[in-house]
């Protein structure tokens, strides 16, 4: 075996121990780069740096008031609805800052779904509810919309549960098939990016676990950002974690690499259950 045959072996072999292919070149969907915000005096989010790699999951973990649900709600700017805020620094979503007014946020709101803790359906039926994106963005034709709706349904693993029932109104669905619902009406305007607030807080162990089975699913095709306050969660479902604490990101690492050897103490004190 020659020099290079031995190496590119070694690298084969640690690429399957790491379970990653040798070939896999993922680009960052987010490069956030020195990003603070204030909410008036109240310096919620403090020097982020953070790169979020497509096709993953990420999820983002820390104790109440750290600043989690703020950074995601910058990352599809959300965040300028509430008044008095401000930022500096830069998150660049395929290439071009987000934070510069010249980038419209509908545009970006098109590339970036959002699903909250609570489900919150429209009051309208289970096919309005998935059909509202398109149709907003002038998709009228019936057959293309049935095409969407099932699609997504499909996608967001709930066809099956619905699919006699589409007329009906979306109120009449237990919560974690309203929050897969509102996956499908996420996955419906084609996304790239799916950001996700505490998805399964308000739901029993079996929904949470179908929503869980749904996110690994759901990572194939698209780059996912989950804020969750259950430990267990993050280890089972995402590939890299950020422990933010006090609005700052104390370390950012591989899951396993987090949850098995963390750098920090913080982080170790956190992920043990001695603070937060
Ligand atoms: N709309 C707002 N106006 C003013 N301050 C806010 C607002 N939303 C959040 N904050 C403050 O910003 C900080 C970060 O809050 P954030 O909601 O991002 O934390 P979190 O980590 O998501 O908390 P939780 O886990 O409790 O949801 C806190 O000090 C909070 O009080």
């Amino acid at each position: 075996m020659t020099a290079i045959q031995s190496i590119t072996e070694k690298i084969k072999k640690d690429s399957k121990l790491m379970n990653k292919p040798i070939a896999e070149q993922k680009e960052h969907v987010y490069e956030t780069s020195d990003l603070n915000l204030w909410y008036g005096e109240n310096h919620a989010l403090i020097n982020i740096n953070l790169d979020i790699t497509e096709n993953e999951v990420t999820a983002i973990i820390g104790p109440s008031g750290c600043g989690k649900s703020t950074y995601i709600k910058t990352l599809n700017r959300m965040i300028e609805l509430v008044p008095g805020v401000k930022t500096s620094g830069e998150i660049r979503y395929r290439g071009r800052n987000i934070l510069d007014k010249s980038y419209k946020a509908e545009d970006l709101r098109t590339r970036v779904g959002m699903v909250f803790q609570k489900p919150n359906p429209f009051p309208k039926s289970i096919f309005e509810n998935v059909a509202y994106g398109p149709k907003i963005h002038g998709i009228k034709n019936k057959k293309l919309l049935d095409e969407i709706v099932e699609k997504s349904l499909r996608g967001a693993a709930i066809w099956d549960e619905v699919k006699d029932r589409l007329n009906q109104n979306a109120y009449g669905l237990s919560g974690g098939q309203q929050q897969r619902l509102c996956i499908a009406r996420c996955l419906a305007i084609e996304p790239d990016v799916i950001l996700m607030d505490e998805p399964t807080s308000a739901l029993d162990p079996i929904s949470t676990l179908k929503v869980e089975e749904l996110v690994q699913e759901l990572k194939k095709e698209f780059s996912i950002i989950i804020v969750t306050h259950n430990m267990q969660q993050a280890a089972r479902i995402s590939d890299k974690t950020a422990f933010f604490l006090n609005g700052e990101v104390i370390e950012y690492k591989d899951t396993n690499t987090i949850f098995s050897n963390p750098t920090d103490k913080r982080t170790e004190d956190y992920i043990t259950g001695r603070f937060g």
